[in-house]
């Protein structure tokens, strides 16, 4: 099966500053990728580049089987959800849903209600948006990015602001998408939830891709075994690991 992303020496430069640099990704088709960076890494711009939102420097992408560089052809296939996602305040959040469907030209009445109903959202799908705390706010917008069952679906952060019980079912929805076809590209700084429902693991820094595996390899590849935290620390970090204590 053709992999759902594929990136050929992506590359972002802002001026004279290399943001992701180089990057060579295969991502296969219905797995979860759980992309994890420092703050400042590049895993926003990446997303941006794959989505069609920024343009590469340098470099190419192929997404759900389309170039990157043919919009109209990649924007069908794919949901992105940004950290701050965009909703509409004045609408409901059936409106807001319906909206995007419109959009979207999808005719998703009975998803809109499942997935509502899902995200425990009914009783307040009619009021506005502008007065919904984070986590409902959080929750329509993953509503929404998923509305159109797209191929591949990008999410920054999408477990931030909600409850244990509402992080739960978006950790829920996740599993459920990639067991009905669709792949998921993940990025949060919440490991456990990464090495709950990773398939394969990628870690940026500094714009550079500096180890990907599957969490349990990752984890084991040292002697000694180590959580996903110790891996990201040590991967990530500028100075040399310290020599351990002698005692
Ligand atoms: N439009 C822009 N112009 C100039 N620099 C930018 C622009 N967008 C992002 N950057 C810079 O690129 C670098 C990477 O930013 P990016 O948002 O991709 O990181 P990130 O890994 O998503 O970080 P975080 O975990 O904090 O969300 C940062 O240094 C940022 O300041």
């Amino acid at each position: 099966m053709r992999p759902a992303i594929e990136t050929d020496g992506l590359t972002k430069r802002f001026d004279d500053t290399t943001v992701v640099s180089n990057l060579e990704l295969t991502v296969p088709s219905e797995s979860v990728y759980g992309f994890l960076g420092p703050n400042g890494a590049g895993k926003t711009t990446t997303m941006r580049m794959l989505t069609t939102l920024t343009p590469p420097t340098s470099g190419t992408a192929r997404v759900a089987g389309h170039s990157i560089a043919d919009r109209d052809a990649v924007v069908p296939h794919i949901g992105y959800m940004p950290e701050e996602p965009p909703l509409y305040d004045e609408l409901t959040a059936r409106e807001q849903l319906q909206y995007i469907a419109g959009l979207r030209n999808v005719e998703a009445d009975d998803r809109i209600e499942t997935l509502l109903r899902r995200f425990d959202l009914l009783d307040d799908a009619d009021e506005r948006v502008g007065t919904y705390s984070k986590g409902m706010k959080q929750k329509t917008a993953l509503i929404q990015t998923v509305l159109h069952e797209p191929d591949v679906v990008f999410l920054d952060e999408p477990t931030s602001g909600l409850d244990p019980r509402a992080a739960r079912t978006v950790r829920e929805l996740i599993s459920e998408l990639t067991a009905d076809g669709m792949t998921v590209f993940l990025s949060t700084h919440i490991l456990p939830v990464v090495e709950e429902l990773a398939d394969t693991v990628g870690v940026l820094y500094d714009g550079s891709l500096v180890a990907e595996d599957s969490p349990e390899r990752l984890t084991h590849r040292a002697e000694k075994e180590q959580t996903l935290e110790d891996v990201f620390l040590d991967v990530t970090s500028e100075e040399p690991a310290p020599a351990p204590v002698e005692r």
